[in-house]
């Protein structure tokens, strides 16, 4: 049986209603854009299989809704996750703005350990902006975080974003993925070994997650 990943992460896109976390998803996932905005119901979630130094990483992108009377339910999703990507509309100043308030229910509900990432998206709108690159990059600065600005439309700078994003997952969860990966070696050797025997089929498991 083919490999199909070694491990999952678990990844939530948070931002206000409309500033394109499903389009930004579906273009990273499939490779597609819609421009009509239906805004999410509650959580939604897209996978994709990744590969970062030969490790094959399943990638679990949960897409909340932005609509504040969904957060009861988003903020449930919170505690799971070992990335989280906070977006905001580049032509929306407020969008912007709430990103304090994103951050500051993420430090509320998440694990200490999360690796977070802000986004300016809709950067194909420039002559609507009204969020400066550099008014970006100070945010991200003050909290710590790496800076994107992407285009679900164009697809600028959006694989560029998860992949980092996942990279960034793995590099904090290093020595426990290393960990696990060697220990599931091991056991899956020894399935492999009982198999040649002809012991009967013990169903080893190939999948983990951290
Ligand atoms: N120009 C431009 N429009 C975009 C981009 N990304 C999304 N949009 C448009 O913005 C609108 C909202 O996009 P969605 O992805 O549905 O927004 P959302 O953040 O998931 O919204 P909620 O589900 O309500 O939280 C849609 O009309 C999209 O077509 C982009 O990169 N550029």
């Amino acid at each position: 049986m083919a490999k199909q990943y070694d491990i999952l992460f678990r990844l939530l896109i948070l931002g206000d209603s409309g500033v394109g976390k499903t389009c930004m998803l579906r273009r990273f996932t499939d490779g597609e854009f819609d421009p009509s905005h239906i805004s999410t119901i509650g959580v939604d979630f897209k996978m994709k299989t990744v590969e970062i130094d030969g490790i094959k990483i399943r990638v679990q992108i949960w897409d909340t809704a932005g609509q504040e009377r969904y957060q009861t339910i988003t903020k449930q999703y919170y505690r799971r996750a070992q990335g989280i990507v906070f977006v905001y509309d580049i032509t929306s100043n407020l969008s912007f703005q709430h990103i304090v308030k994103w951050a500051s229910d993420v430090d509320e509900f998440a694990p200490d350990d999360v690796q977070t990432v802000l986004v300016g998206n809709k950067a194909d709108n420039e002559f609507r902006r009204q969020v400066t690159k550099d008014q970006g990059y100070k945010l991200a600065e003050h909290y710590g975080m790496e800076f994107f600005e992407t285009s679900a439309s164009t697809s600028s700078n959006i694989n560029e974003l998860f992949i980092r994003m996942t990279e960034l997952v793995l590099l904090a969860h290093r020595r426990n993925v290393d960990n696990l990966l060697g220990s599931l070696d091991d056991y899956l050797d020894k399935a492999a070994l009982e198999e040649e025997k002809g012991s009967p089929d013990n169903g080893a498991q190939r999948f983990c997650a951290c």
